[in-house]
């Protein structure tokens, strides 16, 4: 267990019935791997705040609320996050790769064809448990 703690926001898009997605680049944490886009929470910031910042550097959409989904904490080697995934259907805007990264729109079922960190398992299954 490391003692570096860091707090993410996470977001779960979703517009009829597809979640957005995005690969991480090869040079960051877990680099390589698919995500639900997000980043790291800043000092005095909510977790929406986080949220709605990242989302429109990350994607370009602009969020007008979100809802939590699960908070996970989860130790890699080098450190421990704590991710805290909400669900986004109220948002404007185009999803894209605004910082060139690779995407996708995809159904729950094709979330399986995708690699995601180890700490996605959680989120994943709670996306189907919940059909959100
Ligand atoms: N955004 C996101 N991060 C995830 C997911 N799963 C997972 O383990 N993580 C980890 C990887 C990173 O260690 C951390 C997220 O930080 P980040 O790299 O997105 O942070 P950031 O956007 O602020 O990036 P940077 O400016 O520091 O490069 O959480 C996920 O689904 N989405
Ligand atoms: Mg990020």
């Amino acid at each position: 267990m490391t003692s570096i703690i860091v707090n993410v926001a996470v977001g779960v898009i979703k517009k009829n019935n597809a979640l957005f997605i995005c690969k991480r680049a090869n040079d960051q944490h877990q680099g390589g791997l698919w995500e639900f886009p997000g980043g790291k929470i800043e000092a005095g910031e909510s977790v929406f705040r986080a949220l709605k910042r990242e989302l429109q550097e990350e994607i370009g959409i602009t969020i007008f609320s979100s809802s939590e989904l699960l908070t996970i904490k989860h130790d890699y080697d080098d450190k421990t996050v704590k991710l805290n995934v909400h669900v986004v259907s109220n948002f404007s805007g185009e999803a894209h790769g605004a910082e060139g990264q690779d995407n996708a729109w995809v159904s729950i079922d094709e979330l399986d064809n995708y690699e995601f960190p180890a700490a996605n398992v959680d989120i994943i299954s709670a996306i189907k448990a919940k059909y959100i």
